[in-house]
């Protein structure tokens, strides 16, 4: 059966700053969280980092024409905030503005509309310095940054994206530890949360002040949650569960409130941060899109001895190489619930992709998982469209192999192969297909 798509669906792909452009002590770039927290011995697989990455810095037009040989409509990337503001506030690093202004021109020359991330989790360790996310005045920087930043694109970029995955930034970077800052005290975390959801208001405020003709939104990853039985245990796991991944961040955006079950579950063992009273109103900002990270579901039950009671499963199926279940329904009913639970917003598929291990025989890449993983998972999202989802664009993760945050280079999610001996890019059988997807605008 053909999946037929709009015709101005926007097919893109993405990728972030920290994990593709190398450079990292170049041209004025200022120290990030990143760099700081991949070279302390043992955080990072093998001990790697994103000093040279895929060395796009320095290869961007290469990178840029292998975007315009796919055909791609939309090209998802992020800023490195200290590449452009060295120490997150005060002092412009021209050098650094100079490439991003390449990056879009180049991107422009060739017919494709760049999709910007402020913050892809690269925060200038100067802030990091005085407190990081969990100090309120990084909300102000970050504004700051971003109406720096608005000036210098604004009037070539037409869709903006505050955060990538504040999830991310404050569960893994505050309370499990694994990400940059590498801190564990959930406190932290929802202070965190709390400060990033406020500079992501902040942000849209100087946006609109600005009266700029773009669009602006904020990007989320979102882990559909199922119970594992009808049984009223399993249902409030699934509750629980669904509070933890999306409700603490799609409620402040959406209703301006944290919602109140997670409030209570999280109080039980955490501070609950100080709200001011500007604060959720600046949160819940209006957007003009949301943009939605899926990879997987969670399947879940009630156990007494798990963390909130939650004890998630690891179900019969496929399986990507970060241990990711396959479950391509789990984007269609993410995609309906969010229209029925948050209004009929414009949606991004931000990032959807897989990691698989890649064998190279003569320079050939015969992903077929990788293909079958995007096949089943856009003909869910025409699906959703059918349905009456308002989705415009679909940007698969990711361009190109790249590091892969904690895992390094260890995992391959690229639809093109990077040689990170000689910084080859090789195209996999994924790209070729994704290349005629995008032409024959449909999934057949
Ligand atoms: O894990 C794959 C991707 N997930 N979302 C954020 C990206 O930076 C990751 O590489």
């Amino acid at each position: 059966m053909v999946h037929k798509f709009p015709d101005d669906f926007v097919w893109g792909t993405a990728t972030a700053a920290y994990q593709i452009e190398g450079a990292a002590n170049e041209d004025g770039r200022g120290e990030s969280i990143w760099d700081r927290f991949s070279h302390i011995p043992g955080n990072v697989w093998n001990n790697q980092n994103g000093d040279v990455a895929c060395d796009h810095y320095h290869r961007y037009k290469e990178d840029v024409q292998i975007l315009k040989e796919m055909g791609v409509k939309g090209y998802r990337f992020s800023i490195s905030w200290p590449r452009v503001i060295p120490d997150g506030t005060g002092k412009i690093n021209q050098k650094g503005v100079d490439f991003y202004n390449n990056l879009i021109d180049e991107l422009l020359r060739q017919g494709i509309q760049p999709f910007v991330t402020l913050y892809h989790w690269d925060l200038p360790q100067a802030l990091q310095d005085r407190g990081g996310w969990t100090n309120r005045d990084t909300t102000d920087y970050f504004a700051e940054y971003a109406q720096q930043m608005f000036k210098q694109y604004g009037d070539r970029v037409k869709h903006w994206i505050t955060h990538n995955e504040p999830w991310c930034t404050s569960f893994l970077g505050h309370a499990i530890g694994v990400h940059a800052p590498g801190l564990k005290d959930f406190s932290a975390a929802l202070l965190a949360a709390h400060n990033v959801l406020l500079s992501h208001g902040k942000a849209v405020e100087v946006f609109r002040q600005m009266g700029l003709d773009g669009k602006i939104g904020i990007t989320l990853n979102l882990t559909p949650s199922y119970p594992a039985s009808n049984s009223a245990d399993d249902l409030q796991a699934a509750t629980i569960s669904d509070g933890f991944s999306n409700r603490w961040f799609l409620d402040p955006v959406f209703k301006g409130q944290y919602p109140d079950d997670m409030v209570k579950v999280f109080g039980t063992f955490a501070k609950i941060p100080e709200i001011q009273e500007s604060d959720m109103k600046l949160i819940s900002s209006n957007i003009d899109f949301l943009g939605i990270n899926y990879y997987s579901r969670s399947l879940v039950k009630h156990n007494p001895d798990a963390q909130f009671g939650v004890e998630t499963l690891k179900p019969e199926g496929q399986y990507t190489d970060m241990d990711w279940e396959v479950y391509p329904q789990g984007l269609y009913d993410l995609l309906l619930r969010i229209k029925k639970d948050y209004g009929d917003i414009d949606l991004y598929i931000t990032e959807n992709g897989a990691a698989f291990k890649d064998v190279v025989e003569n320079d050939q890449i015969d992903d077929i998982d990788r293909l079958n993983y995007l096949k089943k998972h856009f003909e869910k999202a025409a699906e959703a469209i059918r349905d009456g989802v308002k989705l415009k664009g679909y940007f698969v993760w990711s361009l190109m192999d790249n590091f892969e945050w904690a895992f390094g280079y260890s995992k391959r999610f690229g639809l093109i192969y990077v040689d990170y001996e000689t910084q080859r890019r090789l195209w996999k059988k994924s790209a070729r297909w994704y290349k005629d997807v995008i032409a024959n605008n449909s999934v057949d």
